[in-house]
């Protein structure tokens, strides 16, 4: 079981920690075993940061040991400050403060509340007996080195007003490192709606299973970085709620590695490794052909064919000596007019359109629209779909379609319900995908991809027959243009394979998305995240492939 795969609304981790309690756990006992993990975590961090600080806190263990029995508050020394709120988000935050008291750190404890639930109050109550300092005023942590967050979890549920949302702006502005515990104060654990205002962490432990809001967009910046503690949920508690096959996961490795044309069959050719058309490209917009192309090569398809104004053609054939180009008649302004008479689209596996094709070359998406051919359709290819009504045409397809709207395509292709989830990415892709049939892949900082579910799975927590994934990790480098491009391709070469070797055709857009990604963050990592234009990008996708596949 990876653990990482999973991911729960609040109301799930409240059903799953019912039953771990129901079974015999003691809530203070799970308590200690978490927060004891967290401290742990953070004395790690401490160390691999190896600052003058954390020296310095060396320094006070050692001396700890041999001026045994001496005070070692010293006022030179860092101090981490612990935020404590009412329920048991606080009450994992004082059992953090005094296990690094403990372990010999200066620690002061900020808790505005007067009214705590009662384990929360047992520890605050130890924590006084300790004589570990309360402060009450925030500019007493100015001096702080590191915070703690462990104002809210996920408990919370309503808008953080008044004083309480006056002290996390004031927090805030302290600029000293924050370290939330299970989720920075003040995001909805669902939506990753800011309620009223939040603690915005440099890294967060997230507890247990990874929550909603790490996957949507919009909490991001107040996430940081982020890890989860596993604090061993038996595998049956998590399976009961979230079922055996959940209806919203992480993209993993394993999971990406999965749905991957590997191994390939030993005797197959080219035509059982799948064969994409791909169209794409005007004359003002020839680059986003070849990018799309550059992807789908690196999928490793069989059979490449790229469907061109004829203009173009000749900077194509150079850039990509495999395809077969096939020149389209065109408009005035060198947009693609309509598909050649004698093109037969029956002899694809799988079409990918719509990279730089303007709102010229209509008559040619609606062909492929027409057709029972497999399809990702993507960027003007969405745009001419949504001035022909998303709806009633996508439910018309009896084939798959794939569409890879950025937010402002899906809004143009689904005005109604960007309305309705607002800036829940996940509720609208799931929304999007149970009412026009196609499996949406909504792009962003962590793209999520959700499909009808033809089975008989668990509703998900939104009520609505999808399957979800979810990309974990990406980087800003990929927003740029053309990064979209390559996934095109990409994508469309994989679903041309699936088709080709009939495996689930929908799973690789998770794979798609991954691997994108991947190739990104490697490419960052080498080159900066200004270095990643969408050219470099397509040289990494077979590097990262190569490491996250072995
Ligand atoms: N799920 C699990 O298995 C575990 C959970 N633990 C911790 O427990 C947390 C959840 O604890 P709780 O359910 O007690 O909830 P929280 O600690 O997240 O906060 C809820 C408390 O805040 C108050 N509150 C909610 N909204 C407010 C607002 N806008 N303004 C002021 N007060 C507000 C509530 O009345 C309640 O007392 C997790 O986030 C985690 O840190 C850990 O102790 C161990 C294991
Ligand atoms: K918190």
């Amino acid at each position: 079981m990876t653990i990482q795969k999973f991911v729960v609304t609040a109301d799930q981790m409240r059903q799953i920690e019912t039953r771990i309690f129901a079974a015999g756990m003691p809530v203070a006992a799970l308590m200690e075993k978490v927060a004891l993990l967290i401290a742990r975590r953070i004395q790690q961090l401490l160390k691999a940061e190896g600052s003058s600080a954390t020296s310095s806190v060396r320094d006070l263990t050692d001396r700890r040991k041999r001026e045994e029995g001496k005070n070692l508050v010293n006022s030179q020394l860092p101090v981490i400050g612990v935020l404590v709120g009412p329920g048991h988000n606080g009450g994992d935050a004082l059992v953090v403060a005094r296990e690094l008291h403990f372990q010999g750190f200066q620690v002061v404890i900020y808790c505005p509340f007067s009214k705590l639930k009662e384990l929360t109050q047992n520890h605050a109550d130890y924590a006084r007996s300790l004589k570990i300092p309360f402060v009450d005023k925030i500019e007493l942590l100015k001096n702080c080195y590191l915070l703690v967050d462990g104002l809210f979890g996920f408990g919370l549920e309503r808008e953080i007003t008044n004083a309480t949302a006056a002290a996390i702006d004031e927090i805030n502005n302290l600029n000293i490192p924050i370290l939330s515990i299970d989720i920075p104060s003040g995001i909805h654990t669902d939506t990753g709606e800011v309620l009223g205002t939040a603690i915005r962490a440099k890294h967060t432990l997230c507890l247990g299973l990874w929550k909603m809001a790490f996957l949507q967009d919009r909490a991001l910046e107040y996430i940081g970085s982020s890890e989860l503690i596993d604090f061993d949920i038996p595998a049956a508690d998590i399976a009961a709620i979230l079922g055996e096959t959940p209806a919203i996961q992480r993209i993993t490795k394993a999971s990406a590695t999965q749905h991957l044309p590997l191994p390939r069959s030993p005797i197959s050719h080219k035509y059982t490794n799948g064969h994409i058309l791909i169209i794409a490209g005007s004359r003002r917009y020839s680059g986003a052909a070849i990018l799309s192309a550059l992807g789908a090569r690196a999928s490793g398809v069989g059979m490449l064919s790229i469907a061109v104004p004829e203009s173009i053609k000749p900077m194509l054939s150079s850039q990509l000596p495999e395809a077969l180009v096939i020149g389209c008649p065109e408009t005035q302004s060198g947009a693609i007019s309509e598909l050649p008479v004698a093109i037969d689209l029956g002899l694809y596996d799988a079409i990918a359109a719509g990279p730089g094709l303007t709102l010229e070359a209509a008559i040619a998406v609606e062909s492929v629209l027409e057709s029972d051919r497999p399809l990702v359709l993507d960027a003007d290819g969405l745009n001419i779909l949504a001035q022909l009504g998303t709806v009633p045409i996508l439910s018309e397809r009896c084939a798959l379609t794939i569409i890879t709207p950025h937010p402002g395509e899906f809004k143009r292709l689904f005005p109604e319900l960007a309305d309705e989830t607002g800036d829940d990415r996940i509720a609208a892709t799931q929304a999007a995908a149970q009412l026009c049939g196609a499996a949406v892949l909504l792009k962003g900082a962590r793209v999520c991809i959700s499909w009808k579910d033809e089975g008989d799975s668990l509703r998900d927590s939104y009520g609505s027959r999808t399957i979800t994934y979810l990309n974990p990790e990406s980087t800003p480098a990929l927003a740029r243009g053309g990064s979209g491009d390559v996934l095109t391709g990409l994508l469309g070469g994989l679903l041309a394979t699936a088709i080709a070797r009939k495996s689930p055709p929908q799973s690789v857009a998770a794979t798609a998305a991954w691997w994108h990604a991947q190739a990104g963050i490697m490419a960052a990592k080498e080159r900066t995240e200004l270095g990643v234009d969408a050219f470099t990008l397509t040289q990494y996708l077979i590097a990262a492939l190569r490491e996250f596949a072995k």
